[in-house]
């Protein structure tokens, strides 16, 4: 028997250059137990990379502030409101998010604001500080969100409505917030292209980076 699986997107399902490495939809399709999608990305993101690898939706979107699986969505965070707020504030004093007029990053996010890493960092930081909250860094995005919002509560909420444990489940992920995955998980890696944070939490790191890497630590418990 295979274990159940957490897995990040950016970093962790995609290839150097970006974009989903076609071998992931594969790995969806093809792993013979529950496998969870946990992602900083907005929630129509995941959901859609399930939806076309074919697959059940179980998501874990907005790092953690939304969560998906047996047609349940629960919504995490009591004051969604606040990082649209702060994220207006950062604007007003000449902050830019960083995506363009239509900001497809952000038009469905419930519950966070991304933010461009060319953004103002000093100055997103401060605004998150007189709002409450807090800025993570994924190296694909900073995010603005509410402080004790983890994918890792997400798994715990998504094991449970599988009629599983959190440490059943094996996760593979690349940066700061997969950190609280690796420890709600049984056993963690983090790819070789992971960040100072990731690497520190992980049990294990993969020889390889990217898909390449997420493979290895598949093929290491499959
Ligand atoms: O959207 C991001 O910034 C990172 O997304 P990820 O959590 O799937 O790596
Ligand atoms: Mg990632």
């Amino acid at each position: 028997m295979v274990p159940p699986l957490v897995l990040d997107i950016d970093g962790t399902l995609t290839a150097p250059t970006g974009g989903i490495d076609p071998r992931a939809i594969e790995t969806l399709r093809e792993w013979d137990a529950p496998v969870v999608v946990a992602t900083g990305k907005a929630f129509p993101y995941p959901v859609a990379l399930c939806h076309f690898a074919n697959v059940p939706e179980r998501v874990i979107a907005e790092n953690g502030g939304v969560v998906y699986a047996d047609d349940a969505v629960t919504v995490t965070v009591d004051d969604a409101e606040r990082p649209r707020v702060a994220a207006r504030a950062f604007v007003d004093r000449g902050g830019d998010l960083g995506w363009g007029a239509e900001d497809t990053v952000n038009r469905w996010r419930e519950t966070e604001v991304a933010v461009h890493r060319d953004a103002d960092e000093a100055l997103l930081g401060a605004v998150a500080a007189e709002f409450g909250l807090e800025v993570v860094d994924t190296g694909y995005a900073y995010h603005l969100k509410t402080p004790g919002v983890e994918k890792g509560d997400g798994l715990r909420s998504v094991a449970a409505t599988l009629g599983l444990d959190s440490a059943d489940f094996v996760a593979v992920g690349d940066s700061e917030n997969d950190v609280s995955t690796f420890a709600a998980a049984g056993r963690s890696f983090a790819v070789a292209n992971a960040d100072d944070r990731a690497l520190a939490a992980a049990d294990t790191v993969t020889e390889e980076s990217y898909m390449d890497g997420t493979l290895e630590a598949l093929a290491t418990v499959a």
